[in-house]
């Protein structure tokens, strides 16, 4: 089994009948949403919400019952990939340019429960340049003020075109190299106009799930 899946089969095991889940999205999030569809068709009542248009299509074509935030204000476990983990559960997301709903459906849940192999545990975050989710008008401003902040920035591409989120915006990717200080580098993102969101989720993970390539699984949680 591959350490992706691996760690997400592990983190469907805290999946209870009558839960609201949030679907994440990505190559691991994929195996965790195959998972739960195969719980569901075994018999497990669920309602889910996805966090992207592919994992809702995956859902549906697995028989997850789907349900939307005007039929629900809260989301009991949601369990999503990231591209890095520190070892206080601070994570960069948004190399599938999910980050925004992601984010939304994050917040919202009582338990975020995070899948990962073991090259996504870092000690510091800041190897993988940062997705920040931006506004098509006046984007190039945008881009100059991300780079005013000490990036390299280039928007993300995808087949010759400029890569366009779920919600119709752009991803700008920002090299910051090592980053000392997330949360000051969360302030100055947030107060950039333009700016929709990004992929810096601080603290609101609660366990982090990593499959090894030897089979083993490791879970961390806030007090490690
Ligand atoms: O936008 C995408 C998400 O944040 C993904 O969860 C993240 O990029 C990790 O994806 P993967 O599991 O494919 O490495």
């Amino acid at each position: 089994m591959n350490p992706k899946q691996i760690a997400a089969e592990k983190a469907v095991e805290y999946i209870q009948d009558n839960m609201i889940v949030g679907l994440g999205t990505g190559s691991t999030a994929y195996w965790a949403i195959q998972s739960i569809g195969a719980r569901v068709k075994a018999g497990l009542r669920i309602r889910a919400i996805a966090t992207s248009v592919e994992s809702q299509n995956l859902a549906q074509e697995l028989g997850i019952p789907l349900v939307s935030f005007t039929e629900i204000d809260e989301i009991d476990v949601t369990i999503d990939g990231a591209d890095e983990a520190d070892m206080n559960l601070q994570l960069i997301k948004g190399g599938g340019g999910a980050l925004l709903r992601e984010k939304i459906v994050a917040a919202a849940s009582r338990k975020l429960i995070i899948v990962v192999d073991e090259s996504k545990l870092v000690q510091q975050l800041g190897r993988f340049d940062l997705p920040v989710e931006v506004v098509p008008f006046g984007c190039e401003m945008t881009l100059r003020k991300l780079d005013r902040l000490g990036s390299t920035v280039h928007f993300r591409t995808a087949n010759g075109e400029r890569f366009l989120t779920d919600n119709g915006n752009y991803i700008a990717d920002c090299s910051f190299g090592r980053i000392d200080d997330p949360g000051q580098l969360q302030h100055h993102l947030n107060n950039i106009p333009g700016v929709v969101d990004h992929g810096l989720f601080l603290n609101m993970a609660d366990l982090v799930i990593a499959g090894y390539s030897d089979g083993n699984v490791k879970e961390f949680d806030r007090f490690n």
